[in-house]
């Protein structure tokens, strides 16, 4: 049930990659050869990519894992959101360009502005729902109606429609962060079996045991980015972020 997160920050790369080309892309494919054996997912976060100038670099690794390990789907972590004609832009950059097997979305505008998506038949399309961030509740905890007088909280809602008109497919999971366990508890009440991506562990301060538990160890993809990627910055990094995923991944197991 381990997912790791691809964020190559590359201030926090070993001196031997630092200014290298195609630092980001070798960083990486360290980090996915080390871990493979260990993982049900993997989650380049575009965002690293992208502010590096390095989509190249992004087109190259995912096709690198593709080849080298076609059974561990890639989960695009881009976070997008925007009218349907925009949105179709995106869905051809993430499943076309990419080639990704899944894509994380934001479920504010609306379900017209997650169609795009889903219109990939066999892609996975991971909506935001709960997330691990303190703000998060700024938002998603706020009280809703839908008009038949049952009131409930904005991630809630999203759950529910997710469970019952978006997932027309069966293509749909939701992210719910690890740091709010009695949350992915309701999540799970409610969407029954759906696959949940769960970040926050690690870093971050999730608590594996109440994680596991609380998804009622079903479809679970528990994501840990930094504190398996830079569990060393110097140049045995690859082989301390084997040990940190396996660490995480026997957590995750004993919790089963
Ligand atoms: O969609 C996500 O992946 C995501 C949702 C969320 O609610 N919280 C969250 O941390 N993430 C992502 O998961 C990763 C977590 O990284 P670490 O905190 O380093 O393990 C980052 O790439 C975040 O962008």
């Amino acid at each position: 049930m381990l997912c790791v997160g691809l964020d190559p920050d590359q201030q926090k790369f070993p001196l031997s990659l630092q200014g290298q080309a195609n630092a980001i892309f070798t960083f990486c494919r360290y980090i996915v050869d080390a871990t493979a054996d260990l993982v049900c997912a993997f989650k380049p976060q575009i965002a690293y990519f992208a502010s590096a100038r390095a989509e190249d670099q992004l087109e190259k690794l995912i096709s690198y894992i593709h080849r080298h390990y076609p059974h561990i789907p890639v989960i695009l972590d881009a976070k997008r959101g925007d009218i349907g004609s925009t949105a179709s832009q995106y869905a051809i950059e993430a499943f076309e360009r990419y080639q990704a097997d899944a894509v994380t979305v934001n479920p504010y505008m609306g379900f017209d502005s997650m169609e795009p998506y889903l219109s990939y038949a066999g892609k996975g399309v991971i909506v935001l729902c709960r997330t691990s961030n303190p703000g998060g509740s700024d938002i998603q905890f706020l009280p809703t109606t839908d008009g038949s007088g049952e009131v409930m909280s904005v991630y809630e809602r999203v759950a529910k429609s997710a469970a019952t008109k978006w997932n027309t497919n069966g293509q749909m999971c939701l992210v719910v962060g690890a740091t709010f366990p009695e949350e992915i508890a309701k999540v799970r009440e409610i969407v029954g079996d759906m696959p949940l991506l769960i970040p926050g562990i690690g870093a971050q301060g999730g608590d594996v045991q109440a994680t596991v538990k609380a998804g009622r160890n079903k479809n679970l993809m528990i994501n840990s980015s930094r504190a398996i990627l830079y569990a060393s910055q110097g140049e045995d990094f690859a082989e301390a972020a084997r040990k940190e995923a396996l660490k995480t991944r026997d957590a995750i197991n004993r919790a089963r």
